[in-house]
């Protein structure tokens, strides 16, 4: 026997017969590999892990009207499904820009990107956030068509170690940008009952403000974690324990989307930078260049639409949106994602 055969072998540890991480435990995060349960997924209605479908796309497309030869910016790149519907449009001429702060999903779609042959030559991609649209067009020049997707992307909600879900038990993080400023277990932790309770109710017209805001920072003055997704649901669940039984568990299920979102706005500072890229925008846009921004509450909607007015009552857009563009019916029964998504428009003049 030689020395190498001597050595102690380490055994491979025993991983059971069930994934136990979410890269594990979907077919759908292997698309290339699993076509067929993707399929699945998509013909039940449901979005397959790892993956976002794009909404409204076919109105995007007529709202952009994307020829050959055209520079343009998709501000919130995600899963690259709208950029690559707008790179199909430039036919190789022209350039796309394209921005994400999300600096996990990011690398991800440009790989996709690059492999479906859309590399630097017809594509730019920034790690960057849109309010910084001023920068962009320094490089790139005026811009002939813009979209901003707001929010978040379906793998993004759907990744617990992300914590934007209380379906799955994860950190209570939420940030779009996880080495940026402060998570939202932190946030609670320094936050007054008031300014939680106007945060709930500003940024998510959360009914319930008063109690859910009471119950969180009465657990963390006693020395109590909220750290993650589950142990927030559970405050939330607490707060709310004195809604009749029937009714309990949905307006749980509602209070606990409306927090998360409220919490999601305020860590990354969703409302300032969408103002801030609603200033912008007029000066970034070529002379009959076109916006188009897909939103997903009423805050967000209401920036838009009132920035939109603002500047067409100017005279500095031309045309814009004379209200918001709802998914179709079809799209919103076989995406549910897409039930709360509204369409604006302008155009520069
Ligand atoms: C709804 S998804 C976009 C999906 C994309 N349109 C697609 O078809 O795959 C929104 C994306 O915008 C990014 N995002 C949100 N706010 C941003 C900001 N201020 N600047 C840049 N990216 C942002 C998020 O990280 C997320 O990836």
């Amino acid at each position: 026997m030689n020395n190498q055969e001597q050595k102690h072998q380490r055994r491979v540890r025993y991983k059971g017969t069930h994934p136990r991480a979410f890269h594990e435990k979907y077919k759908e995060l292997q698309p290339e590999k699993y076509a067929d349960a993707v399929e699945k997924v998509i013909q039940k209605g449901g979005t397959p892990a790892g993956m976002h479908r794009s909404i409204c796309v076919d109105e995007i497309m007529e709202i952009l009207q994307i020829t050959p030869g055209e520079t343009g910016l998709d501000a919130t790149l995600g899963y690259g499904g709208h950029s690559l519907e707008m790179l199909k449009c430039l036919d190789s001429k022209g350039h796309l820009y394209a921005l994400d702060v999300d600096p996990i999903e990011l690398p991800r779609t440009k790989e996709r990107l690059e492999s479906l042959g859309y590399g630097p030559q017809i594509l730019t991609i920034k790690q960057m956030n849109f309010s910084s649209i001023d920068q962009v067009v320094l490089e790139s020049g005026p811009l002939d068509f813009i979209l901003a997707d707001l929010g978040v992307s379906s793998m993004q909600i759907d990744n617990p170690e992300r914590g934007f879900s209380f379906k799955s038990e994860g950190p209570l993080d939420l940030r779009l940008n996880p080495s940026k400023g402060i998570s939202a277990a932190e946030r609670l932790k320094s936050i007054t009952q008031e300014e939680l309770q106007g945060m709930f109710l500003e940024n998510a017209d959360e009914p319930y403000s008063a109690e859910i805001s009471r119950a969180i920072i009465s657990e963390i003055k006693k020395g109590k974690n909220i750290s993650t997704t589950t142990e927030l649901q559970q405050v939330i669940k607490d707060a709310l324990k004195f809604i009749p039984e029937a009714a309990r568990s949905e307006a749980v299920k509602k209070s606990c989307q409306r927090c998360f979102q409220a919490l999601r706005i305020d860590v990354n500072n969703e409302f300032e930078v969408l103002y801030d890229f609603l200033e912008k925008l007029p000066a970034a846009l070529a002379s009959g260049g076109r916006v188009a921004i897909l939103t997903f509450h009423s805050g967000e909607d209401r920036l838009v639409k009132k920035s939109f007015k603002r500047f067409l009552s100017k005279g500095i857009y031309k045309e814009i949106a004379p209200e918001a563009i709802r998914p179709s019916a079809a799209e919103c029964n076989s995406n549910s994602r897409a039930r709360c998504a509204k369409l604006r428009w302008a155009i520069k003049s």
